[in-house]
């Protein structure tokens, strides 16, 4: 039932086990890339209580050791005094170049760690457990790492591949239904740039999905994971295709800095209203028929998730104070922003020829929907 899907990136080539059971054969998997039998684990609160022993137990079946730093859950750990408190842990332990650190849990966890991997002792190995259906489709594989700025998400970071990644579905089960579902906007994000039949399986199968269908589950998570190896490996660094995998992402950044990197919008869910606009940006744009944003936003309404920005609780700013939080977007060249637009539903592509008064103009018609 176990499926591997390979990185293919030279000398930081690695693994994506996907399946179930894996937290309890974590040791007997890490133990072929250890140099000695003992590892440091980052892990949130909510992660730790219900599945870390399991991890220490499937560790000392290998007979590795391990010694865990547990963090506050949320978006808002994702910051530099986690990050100093997580670097400066791990010197305490001593950890060694030549040592791995795990990162178990969702994706803030992954990102920080994989950051404080990159810099401790200018870089040692790291090895990605991810918990939420985010991290195992998105977060753990490619090697983005990092944290958020008071001036933007993600801001802070480095690109440092994790050495290898297990992604064990049983876990999923513990997930609550709002993380699940954000999750399943990156999954959605996947079918939407590249690949139209997937994204036409998800239609059928979400509910499935949703409801805990273990071999929908492995599906999914394993071709979204076969997509993001395959363009990661084209484009490590993002200097052209990779800007595919942030579909949504330009107008999700500014809702999370709007809304302060908190329980009022999660990640996915930005993702989700994100796709949602960047659909209707292209339809504006002349680019995909009407009916592609409506088969959008209808599926994801189908799932239960945010598809509008009047979903969003509370104030959020105008369209001019959303298109400024958008000016510190990585993909920005020379000032203009560059957005992931489509011609149908998984013909996603990378342009800047984005006249800015269309997108001021959509995000209006928008707001005044809320
Ligand atoms: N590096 C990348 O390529 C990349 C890709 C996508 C997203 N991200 C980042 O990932 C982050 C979002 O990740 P996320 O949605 O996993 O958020 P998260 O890490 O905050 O996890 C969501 C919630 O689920 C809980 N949780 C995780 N696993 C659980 C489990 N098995 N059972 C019960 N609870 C569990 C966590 O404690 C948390 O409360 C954002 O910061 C985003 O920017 C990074
Ligand atoms: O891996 C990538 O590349 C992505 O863009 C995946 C995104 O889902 C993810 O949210 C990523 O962290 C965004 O990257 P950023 O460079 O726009 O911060
Ligand atoms: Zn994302």
């Amino acid at each position: 039932m176990n499926e591997t899907v390979h990185v293919g990136l030279g000398e930081r080539a690695y693994d994506i086990h996907i399946g179930p059971g894996l937290l309890a054969r974590a040791g007997a998997l890490i133990a072929p890339i250890l140099a000695r039998p003992q590892v440091r684990v980052v892990t949130d609160e909510n992660v730790a209580a219900i599945h870390l022993e399991t991890l220490r137990s499937g560790l000392a079946e290998a007979g590795i050791t391990m010694e865990a730093l547990v963090l506050p859950a949320g978006e808002s750990t994702k910051s530099w005094p986690h990050f100093t408190r997580t670097v400066e842990w791990l010197l305490e332990q001593k950890v060694e170049r030549r040592d791995l650190v795990v990162a178990f849990g969702g994706g803030v966890i992954g990102d920080l760690t994989g950051f404080a991997a990159a810099v401790l002792r200018r870089g040692v190995g790291f090895v990605q457990i991810p918990t939420s259906l985010l991290a195992q489709v998105d977060s753990s594989v490619g090697g983005k790492t990092g944290i958020n700025a008071p001036q933007g998400k993600n801001l802070i970071g480095a690109f440092h591949q994790p050495n290898l990644v297990l992604a064990d579905i049983d876990v999923l089960g513990t997930l609550t239904p709002r993380d699940f579902l954000a999750g399943y906007g990156e999954v959605v994000k996947y079918g939407l740039l590249g690949d139209s039949n997937f994204f036409e399986w998800l239609e059928g199968q979400g509910p499935a999905l949703a409801s805990g269908d273990e071999s929908a589950r492995i599906a999914a998570v394993r071709r979204s994971c076969e997509m993001k190896a395959e363009i990661v490996a084209r484009d490590e660094t993002e200097q052209g295709d990779r800007a595919l995998l942030n579909l949504g992402h330009t107008f999700c950044h500014a809702l999370e800095a709007a809304t302060g990197y908190g329980s009022r919008l999660l990640h996915g869910e930005g993702v989700a209203i994100g796709c949602a606009l960047a659909f209707e940006l292209s339809h504006r744009l002349g680019l995909c028929s009407q009916e592609d944003p409506s088969r959008v936003r209808q599926h994801l309404a189908e799932m239960g998730m945010k598809v509008d920005l009047s979903h969003i609780e509370g104030d959020i700013p105008d369209a001019d104070g959303l298109l400024e939080l958008m000016a510190q977007d990585k993909k920005v060249i020379d000032g203009q922003l560059r957005f992931i637009l489509a011609r149908g539903i998984g013909e996603a592509f990378v342009t800047s020829d984005v006249p800015r008064n269309v997108v001021r103009d959509l995000l209006q018609d928008e707001l005044a929907r809320r």
